[in-house]
């Protein structure tokens, strides 16, 4: 049995698996850095564990159940749609466990890296002990480490709910049978994309937000539209509701949840089910005990980190969402470039300033880069605003997906393009096309009389630039 008192020397230490670590631990490996990378449960963390990986395999099995149901429309005779809600969890368990085979296999077959499962916590700056599983220790040396531990589910302040069976994170992949009818607390990304999931495998869904719209961080317009999808889909959506108090329900349809109300139209008492939480998230910090390091974290517990992301303590990095700021597996994986870049290349990379696109797999997506409306009055710049109805393009009207609109934002003076929102069909893709042209500071007029093959979303940008309108103050 090994002891707390043997170290084992290693060049990094990588806590967490998360998205960060891998790419991280193989560069590093491969530059002959003596890498030990350690996990507490699964490799590849949130994303793809109970994250982007399993939510969009569903998503994926929810929008085939939804076109369907519509087949009639397309002059199709499908009969019955069955949701197999078993054979969907399998789906997507299968999907997560092949992406976590080869990420354990990458890291496996890596050079110099090493994967330790258990528990990390520092003991001083240099080193870390891990406690494994089966019981035993284990202690790390090593001059660099760098944390990726994520976040977890936070629970808001709601009384009672304590004593309610929650689902989130691995819970919810759990599932075997389709809930009845599922209360889903928050209307941000996590709460949109289950709330229509859900309702499309049948599910009775209620939405409560306490905001006076969807996605607050979202644009108005965007947040309205996105609401409007959703009560089509039948989703019954609350808007600054207040959740007063949680307890077990009682209904003749089983529910077991409820939930008492403060609405705008007076008290509601909301039955469900089940429960879903999904009113943020809250950084995997505080087991670390980072002050024996010397790492300080802001009052929320997010690691603080300058724009190399280094930490407060020297050799000492972190990565990914544990840190704060947008919370996306791709701006993860763009931290272990950076670190990349700044110890094994030639320096000078920093996360500021850089992109951070987003696409909300609600269907259709919302897709969005850049400055919203809000921002870019706030910017002081004159603006100028395209916009289109997906109504009126012809690819979306043909595949029956007109529903949503795009809009970019465009400086006046310089015909940059400063941001945009595409929600529609693939419109994480039409997103990415504008940010291309962000990317290379193609002015909008250049895609207003670009050639794109017809009928192709991309050929929408000629229509969306014809006429941008001085952006409403
Ligand atoms: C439901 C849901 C859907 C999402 N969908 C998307 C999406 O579609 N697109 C997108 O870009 N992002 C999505 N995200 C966000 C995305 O999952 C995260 O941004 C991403 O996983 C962040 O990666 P990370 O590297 O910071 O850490 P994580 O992926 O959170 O991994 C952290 C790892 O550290 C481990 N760990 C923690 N503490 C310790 C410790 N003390 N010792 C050892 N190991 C430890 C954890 O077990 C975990 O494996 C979604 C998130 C959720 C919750
Ligand atoms: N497609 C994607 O890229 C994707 C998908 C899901 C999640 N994510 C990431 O995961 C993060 C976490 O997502 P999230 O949706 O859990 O958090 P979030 O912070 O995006 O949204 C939380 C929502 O809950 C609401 N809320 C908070 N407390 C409440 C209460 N007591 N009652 C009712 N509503 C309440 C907030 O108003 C907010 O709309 C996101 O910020 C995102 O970065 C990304």
């Amino acid at each position: 049995m090994g002891s707390e008192t043997d170290h084992d020397n290693f060049d990094a230490v990588i806590v967490g698996a998360g998205q960060a670590a891998a790419p991280l631990a193989v560069a590093l490996g491969a530059a002959g850095w003596r890498t030990a990378v350690v996990e507490r449960r699964h490799v590849g963390g949130s994303c793809i564990n109970f994250g982007c990986t399993p939510t969009k395999a569903m998503a994926a099995s929810a929008r085939v159940a939804a076109l369907a149901r519509r087949a009639a429309e397309f002059g199709l005779r499908a009969g019955t749609v069955e949701v197999d809600f078993p054979a969907v969890m399998q789906r997507a368990r299968a999907i997560v466990a092949r992406f976590r085979r080869r990420l354990e296999a990458s890291l496996a077959g890596a050079d110099n890296v090493e994967l330790i499962f258990g528990d990390a916590i520092f003991q001083d700056a240099r080193t870390l002990i891990v406690r494994r599983p089966d019981g035993e220790s284990r202690t790390l040396a090593a001059a660099h480490v760098f944390i990726n531990t994520g976040t977890r589910a936070a629970l808001p302040p709601i009384p009672g709910l304590e004593r309610l069976p929650l689902l989130h994170d691995d819970a919810l992949l759990a599932l075997e049978t389709l809930p009845p009818h599922l209360l889903v607390i928050g209307g941000g990304y996590v709460g949109l994309e289950f709330a229509q999931m859900f309702r499309r495998f049948g599910s009775e869904v209620s939405l409560i937000q306490r905001d006076e719209q969807l996605a607050p961080r979202e644009d108005p317009d965007v947040a309205e539209a996105l609401r409007e999808m959703l009560v089509e889909d039948g989703v019954k959506v609350y808007l600054e509701a207040k959740i007063l108090d949680a307890d077990r329900g009682r209904s003749s349809d089983g529910d077991s949840i409820a939930l008492n109300l403060k609405t705008p139209t007076g008290p509601l008492r909301l039955l469900g089910s089940h429960l879903l939480v999904a009113t943020g998230r809250r950084p995997n910090s505080d087991d670390l005990d980072l002050a024996a390091a010397g790492v300080e974290t802001g009052a929320d517990g997010y690691i603080r980190v300058n724009d190399r992301l280094e930490t407060s303590a020297a050799g000492i990095y972190a990565l990914g969402d544990v840190k704060g700021g947008p919370a996306f597996t791709h701006i993860a994986y763009d931290d272990a470039r950076v670190l990349k870049t700044n110890l094994l290349g030639d320096g000078g990379a920093s996360v500021a300033d850089r992109p951070v696109p987003y696409t909300v797999f609600t269907d259709p997506q919302l897709g969005r880069i850049g400055l919203s409306e809000r921002e870019a009055r706030q910017s002081g710049r004159r603006v100028l605003r395209a916009h289109l109805q997906m109504a009126q393009v012809a690819r979306a009207i043909e595949t029956g997906e007109a529903r949503g609109f795009v809009k970019a934002l465009i400086d006046a003076d310089s015909g940059e393009i400063l941001g945009a929102a595409a929600l529609g069909a693939d419109g994480g893709e039409l997103m990415a096309m504008l940010q291309l042209a962000m990317m290379g500071r193609i002015p909008y007029s250049r895609l207003h009389d670009a050639v794109f093959a017809h009928p192709t979303l991309a050929e929408s940008l000629n229509a969306l630039f014809a006429a941008p309108q001085p952006l409403p103050r």
